[in-house]
Order: structure tokens, then sequence, then C-alpha cells
């Protein structure tokens, strides 16, 4: 791996219009032909990008009963224990509707509600993610929304990967489409004969999905386009270099366009790590797609000193960050900026990618200066609840009939004056 002296503009931002010109020309055809024509476009478009006819447009009962036969009986254990931590984890993220009441009566508040439909999509094109499905469905579950469809692209042969179909099977998840790409995003944006339009689209996918999704934006709702995995490893001399570099093919292994990177002042520690991630790449079965990433994306950063180290990180803002130095808990509050933060010589990127119960879908990109991991709130809106009392309609009626005033609203005055000329307001 590259061993590079700090360079104080390092970013992880990428444009993300840069070069997506012919795709989004490609997403905007799929998305009006699937508007327009519906089932027929989706199950054509089916057929031309993934090779597969899909008469029947969802995964049927059939196929949820051979899943679960070609699945070992310890990956389904795995998956509830996984279900399992990641509800825990969200049961904790929702948020109470609430009410004050003033000593002049007024009433304030906020109801919290869940949205009514919202669409999943499950990558597949490349690589099964049944994780992905839980990490997106259960907050949706949590939020008590009333309908969730889930989309998946399939097969040559027609069909869903089988831990895809399990996993959504274990959640209760009832419809699942057999659609990818643009056109599933269509589908769920605008509904067809078959698949009813959904108010919300969650969850990650190649450059068609994203651009897609960001195109339906207000139509829908989305939650975040999420682009290539990210790892930003802090280290010191007290980190195992066998651990950083296993960490950071973790995240390398997804795709050439992966980010891995450490952040360390230890010289000593850089070279033995370049070294392990030699070693480890020699019998890895995604080793291709490993090397690209860490030549095009990956990087060691050496730092003046630790607090360098810190400043780099949240430089960089990224999806994950590990901190493998010896009082990991010292660096909490000091990094500020990452969308989830892994600490201790434990706590593999892997342990959060499936299991201990946080979300894996995070912003990337440098987004993580502003945005937030997919949450139980993604799938929630509010709204704001006001009575006021006679007594403080009385107090304040001149002072809200000022401000309406000042902007030129003469209806907006009247409607709180009216209440005062007609002997004042009722209690
Ligand atoms: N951030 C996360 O939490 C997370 C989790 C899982 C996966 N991911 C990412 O999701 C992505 C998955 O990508 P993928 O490709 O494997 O699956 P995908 O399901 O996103 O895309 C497959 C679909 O892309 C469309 N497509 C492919 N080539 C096309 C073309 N030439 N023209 C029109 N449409 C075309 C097809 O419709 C196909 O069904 C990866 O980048 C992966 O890293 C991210
Ligand atoms: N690391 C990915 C998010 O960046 C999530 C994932 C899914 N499967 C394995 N990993
Ligand atoms: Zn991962």
């Amino acid at each position: 791996m590259k061993i590079i002296q700090v360079n104080e503009n390092v970013s992880l931002r990428r444009d993300p219009d840069s070069g997506n010109e012919k795709i989004q020309a490609v997403v905007d055809d799929i998305l009006a032909t699937v508007r327009h024509d519906g089932d027929e476009a989706l199950r054509a478009y089916t057929k031309k990008l993934d090779g597969a006819e899909t008469d029947a447009l969802f995964v049927t009962e059939t196929e949820r009963v051979e899943a679960y036969e070609s699945l070992e009986d310890e990956a389904v254990e795995a998956l509830q224990q996984a279900i399992a931590n990641i509800r825990d984890f969200h049961e904790r993220q929702r948020p109470q509707s609430w009410m004050t009441t003033k000593s002049d009566g007024t009433i304030l508040g906020q109801q919290v509600t869940p949205l009514d439909a919202v669409g999943v999509y499950v990558p597949g094109g490349k690589a099964a993610y049944p994780s992905t499905i839980l990490m997106d469905v259960i907050p949706a579950q949590v939020a008590h929304v009333g309908r969730i469809v889930m989309t998946s692209p399939p097969d040559e042969t027609g069909r869903l990967h089988p831990a895809v179909v399990v996993a959504a099977s274990e959640l209760g998840v009832e419809t699942i489409l057999k659609a990818g790409g643009a056109q599933a995003i269509a589908a769920l944006a605008y509904g067809t004969e078959s698949v009813p339009a959904v108010d919300k689209i969650v969850g990650p996918g190649n450059d068609y999905v994203a651009l897609a999704k960001r195109a339906v934006f207000g139509q829908v709702d989305i939650d975040m386009i999420a682009g290539p995995s990210e790892i930003v490893i802090i280290a010191d001399d007290s980190a195992r270099p066998d651990y950083v570099a296993a960490d950071l093919l973790s995240q390398a292994e997804h795709e050439e366009r992966a980010t891995a990177i450490v952040v360390t002042p230890s010289k000593t520690l850089a070279k033995k790590v370049s070294a392990e991630v030699e070693r480890q790449l020699e019998d890895l079965p995604r080793a291709a797609i490993a090397r690209q990433a860490l030549a095009d994306y990956g990087a060691i950063y050496l730092t003046a000193d630790l607090s360098e180290a810190v400043a780099v990180v949240n430089e960089l803002a990224p999806e994950h960050v590990e901190v493998l130095c010896e009082q990991p808990f010292a660096y909490l509050g000091k990094i500020k900026h990452a969308g989830a933060i892994f600490l201790g010589e434990n706590s593999a990127e892997s342990v959060g990618d499936y299991f201990a119960g946080p979300n894996h879908v995070l912003p990337t990109n440098g987004t993580a200066r502003f945005s937030s991991p997919l949450s139980v709130d993604d799938f929630l809106k509010k709204a704001s609840i006001i009575h006021y009392s006679a007594e403080a309609l009385a107090e304040n009626h001149e002072n809200i009939a000022t401000l309406a005033r000042l902007e030129g609203f003469e209806a907006h005055a009247r409607a709180v004056d009216i209440r005062r000329k007609r002997g004042g307001p009722k209690s």
C-alpha cells in the first residue's frame, strides 16, 4: 500500500456527477418508460438487463419454501440472532409524541406518525446482501410503517438469492418484487398495475439505482445516496498489524471503488501493515477487487502525532472509523465526523456490518459531516400540535397582528383581531 506523509488536503469526497452523464440518460429513459408502460416495461427491462423472465413479478410461496430448503440451519440461526440484536438497538431509537401545557392553558406538542408505505431496495447484481435487508426493514418495522415493498434483481433463472428470500421471510416481509436497478425504483416511485407506489425508497445500490433514487426524489422521499464502502483506521503502535490489514481488506473486497485508509503516526506500524496486506491478499477469494480498490483508493497516511491523525479523520468524515489505539475511548468526542465509530481491537467493522445492532447503511463520500446512519427516524414524520388558550390569545394577539402587518399580510392580522373584536374569545 502507498505510505504517504499526511497532506492537509486529504478528502474522500468525489464528485457524484462526474462521468455519470451517460448513466443518467439511461436511467431517465428507464424511469419514463416504466412510468408509462408499467408491468410490461418492468418485465422487459428485467429480461434485457438481468437476463431473467419474470412472469411472476413477486416471490412465490414455493420459492420461499425452496429458499429455506437450500440454506444451512446455521445460516438461518445467525440471521435470527442478528435480527434480535438489530431490533433491540433500533427499539431504543423510537421517538415519542409529546405535549406540554403552559400555565395559561396553551397546549403545544409534536405528533409522531409512521410512513404509510416504504420501498426497500436490496442490491443483488454482483453479490447478495441479506444483511442489508435487516438494516433497512427492521427500523421500518420498529417505526410501524404500514406497508413494506421489498425489491431486488433476480438472477438469470428469475430467482432471488435464497439468503435474501429467507432474511425477508424471517422478518415477515410479504411483498418481494423481483426487479432491480432504475426499473425497480421507477415501479416503487410511480406504481404499476401490480406494484403499489410507496412514499419513500430506502436502500443502497449501484450508480443506476443511486441516480434513479435521486431523480424520483420529490415524487417520493429517499434515505440517502450511499456510495462505495469506506473504512478509515486510526492506529498507534499498540495496534496489531494483522488486525489492521484484515479490516482494510474487509472493505476493499466490496468493490473496486471502496476506500481503505490507515492514519497513524507510527512508521513501524505503517510498514508492517503494508506487508501484512500483501500477505493476506495471497489467498483472498476477492483479491483482484481488493487490490484494485487499494491501488486507487487505499493509503497509509503518516501523521506527526495522534491529534493530527484525529484531525485527518475529521477531514475525511468517513463512513466507518476504527480506533485501534491504546485508549480507544479517549477518542470519543474528538472524532466528530464519521458514520460509525468502532472502538478497540475486538470491534472489527464486520461486527457492525452484520451483527452488533447499529445500522450499516451510513453516510459516505464525506457526507458524515452533516448526515447520520439510517434509523427509525427515517421511517417517521412529525406534525406540530397547537392549541392556543383564550388567555394566551388575549395576551398575545397584538404581537401576532404586528408581526403579520410587518410582512404586509393584513388578512393574517385580522384573523387574530376578529377574535378580540367580538368581545374576546370564549375560554
Ligand atoms: N452502503 C451500504 O450499506 C451497502 C450495502 C450493500 C451494498 N452496497 C453497494 O450496493 C452496490 C450494489 O451494486 P450491484 O451492481 O451489485 O447491484 P444493484 O442491485 O445495485 O444493481 C444491479 C442492477 O443494476 C442495473 N444495471 C446494471 N447494468 C446496467 C446497465 N448497463 N444499464 C442499465 N441498468 C443496469 C440492472 O437493473 C441490475 O438489476 C455496490 O456498490 C455495493 O457496494 C452498499
Ligand atoms: N460495509 C457495508 C457498508 O458500507 C455493509 C455490508 C454489507 N455486507 C457487508 N458489508
Ligand atoms: Zn462491509
